[in-house]
């Protein structure tokens, strides 16, 4: 039997301040262009979780050594010359599986990849064909998914490609993440529908600038120089995705959540949590301090467009299953190829529990029903946990399977739940 969290419930209004661990997106980002730079980097507060120690350990395997220093992690560019073959574990990392075959092509080793069953079935055949295009050696056996292996042969020519980065804006990242090394560096024009997950476009651009890359954007036309890289220190902001369910259980629970430390500006989609928050009558002050959230317990049903910020979908519809009245999240038909079907397993869960909702063809359709307690399964994915917890507070009996699944971006999530419950 899979272990069980009974996640508690709310006993009166919040009170609570929370710290919530770095940035999975900006870590793994910081992390990718340390091993591309010129010389050493110290990447400050970085996240320590599943997914930025596949990044590491990738990273390792592709020649770019780091060591745990005082208040983070210092990393030395990728030693490009190892000619063995080599193997990269990709987990369930959306970032690994997807900005490091790009830096592979680019060392001189035959290097495998793969990673958990999961990630075998998430969306990357556009970015082999695009990386291939540019003048990458890859072998999936015609199957666009892991396992597959990228030959390296020194280099990378870059140049001018089209790109289909709709099923997900990683594509897009990686491509532009590794093109100041490509020789010709990168001339993308986007094709197909839009990439979801905009500000995470912005984050890799913020950060290409950061490492001192030149980078440009026109629309659907992007433009990156070849450029030496280089930012001896960086400094990581905290999650504010991994927040989502702390701001979440103010406006749930009533009372009042305090995030610290959360930026007064930020290229992360979590910082659209404020307008959200606010725009359901609850209070969102930002300082120098942090986020202030006091909530009522009470709020309408809403229509959001999630596509821009996708990976809140879970903790935001468990959030509406409180609305006084309905609610439509549309935008969201690539959260298919995440983690799990997140639109199917929020569905099934939600439902498991009394919910009324239903799957459209991009989102989902939330009716507020009373809920009871059972078992809300977690499917591996980190943020049906965060879901579930904020469902628990109002609904007493919810069992949690395998909460340690969280642990992909936020291992201390349960105490820091636990915490802020004043348990
Ligand atoms: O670049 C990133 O760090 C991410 C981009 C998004 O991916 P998709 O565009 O595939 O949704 C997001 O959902 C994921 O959690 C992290
Ligand atoms: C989609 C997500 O992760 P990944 O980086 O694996 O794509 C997520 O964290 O919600």
């Amino acid at each position: 039997m899979q272990p069980m969290w009974s996640a508690p419930g709310v006993s009166g209004p919040l009170d609570a301040t929370v710290r919530v661990p770095g940035s999975k997106s900006i870590t793994n980002r910081a992390y990718v262009l340390a091993a591309l730079a010129d010389g050493p980097t110290v990447v400050a507060e970085p996240l320590d979780s599943r997914d930025t120690r596949l990044m590491l350990g990738a990273l390792s395997a592709l020649g770019a050594a780091h060591e745990t220093v005082e208040g983070g992690v210092a990393l030395r560019p990728l030693a490009r010359e190892g000619t063995d073959p080599v193997s990269v574990a990709l987990g369930n990392a959306g970032t690994v599986a997807r900005f490091t075959p790009a830096l592979a092509a680019l060392g001189r080793a035959p290097v495998r990849f793969d990673g958990d069953e999961a990630i075998r079935r998430r969306p990357i055949a556009p970015l082999l064909r695009a990386l291939t295009e540019l003048g990458a050696d890859i072998d999936d056996d015609g199957r666009g998914a892991p396992p597959f292996t990228v030959r390296g042969h020194g280099g990378l020519p870059g140049g001018k490609v089209e790109l289909d980065s709709s099923a997900s804006s990683q594509f897009l990242s990686a491509l532009l993440l590794a093109a100041p090394s490509f020789d010709a560096g990168l001339t993308l024009r986007l094709v197909g529908d839009a990439p979801p997950s905009e500000p995470h476009i912005a984050m890799t651009m913020d950060l290409l600038r950061r490492f001192g890359a030149g980078v440009e954007r026109d629309g659907r036309e992007f433009h990156v120089r070849p450029a030496a890289l280089s930012c001896p220190a960086y400094t990581v902001e905290p999650d504010l995705s991994t927040a989502a369910p702390f701001v979440a259980a103010a406006a749930v629970a009533g009372g009042t959540v305090r995030i610290a430390g959360w930026p007064e500006n930020s290229t992360q989609p979590g910082d659209w949590l404020r307008e959200l928050v606010t725009d359901l009558g609850q209070r969102a002050e930002l300082d120098g301090s942090g986020l202030s959230v006091t909530g009522t317990g009470r709020f309408p049903g809403a229509r959001l467009d999630l596509h821009e910020v996708g990976e809140l979908t879970p903790v935001v519809a468990a959030m509406l299953c409180f609305a006084d009245g309905p609610s439509v999240i549309s935008g969201v038909a690539h959260l298919r190829g995440h983690e799990t079907d997140r639109l199917a397993a929020l569905v099934t869960e939600l439902s498991g529990l009394g919910g009324q909702v239903e799957e459209t063809a991009d989102g989902l359709a939330i009716t507020p029903a009373p809920l009871h307690g059972g078992v809300f399964h977690t499917y591996d994915d980190h943020r049906l946990v965060m879901a579930a917890a904020v469902l628990a507070l109002r609904v007493p009996g919810v069992q949690v399977e395998n909460p340690e699944t969280v642990g992909k971006t936020f291992p201390g999530f349960v105490d820091a739940w636990t915490a802020m419950l004043g348990r």
